[in-house]
């Protein structure tokens, strides 16, 4: 039996790997996190990812697999979420904190993915929010983040998930650890 998040973790232990899903709008910085967890280099050219974007990442104990959904076009893989989505350890919307004019997109495609991984994805998953390319000048808090998805009244909508938005810089790397040590230490309640 594998040993994922440093130890036996009876709720995936079949996986080597615990697996995160990223998802969010195109443009976020998913695949610039991803990278950085990776390398600990900055990404430098970037392309849309198309589809899934799979890398496995060693973080400090734990075997991860972190599991991107392309945010462009990204309701063509509809299908396949619920599938996606299965076994997860834990979920990471990213946001971009220097987009106020895509912020009720941003919460209408939460919801849709709600809606549609309900009943896939354990109750009490922990989701992560970064609220990515913080240094970014008049960038949204993790506060004004979290009032504008209006992520209290999801946890009233039989969603009763922990929650925890975290200002990130995929460049320097700031807040991506604290971010997902949470994750961590709240996945390994589950
Ligand atoms: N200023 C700033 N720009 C960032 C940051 N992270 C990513 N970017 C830039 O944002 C753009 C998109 O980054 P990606 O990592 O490709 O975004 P993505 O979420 O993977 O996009 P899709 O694959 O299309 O869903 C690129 O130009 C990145 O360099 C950040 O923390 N700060
Ligand atoms: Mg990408």
């Amino acid at each position: 039996m594998g040993t994922i998040l440093g130890k036996p973790f009876a709720g995936f232990f079949h996986q080597e790997e615990a697996r995160i899903v990223l998802f969010g709008l195109g443009g976020t910085g998913k695949s610039s996190i991803m990278h950085k967890f990776k390398t600990g280099e900055t990404l430098t050219t970037t392309m849309p990812t198309v589809g899934l974007n799979v890398e496995s990442v060693k973080y400090k104990d734990s075997n991860l697999c972190f599991w991107e959904m392309g945010g462009q076009q990204c309701y063509m893989w509809f299908p396949l979420w619920k599938h996606w989505f299965q076994e997860i350890a834990g979920l990471v919307l990213v946001v971009d904190s220097t987009g106020r004019d895509q912020i009720e997109e941003t919460k209408d495609f939460l919801n849709v993915v709600i809606d549609e991984i309900q009943g896939s994805v354990p109750d009490n998953a922990p989701v992560l929010v970064y609220g990515n390319k913080h240094e970014v000048p008049g960038a949204m808090s993790a506060s004004e983040i979290s009032n504008k998805l209006d992520l209290t009244s999801l946890r009233k909508k039989n969603w009763q998930r922990n929650w925890h938005v975290q200002s990130s810089c995929a460049f320097s790397g700031d807040g991506l650890h604290e971010g997902l040590d949470w994750l961590l230490k709240n996945a390994e309640r589950m």
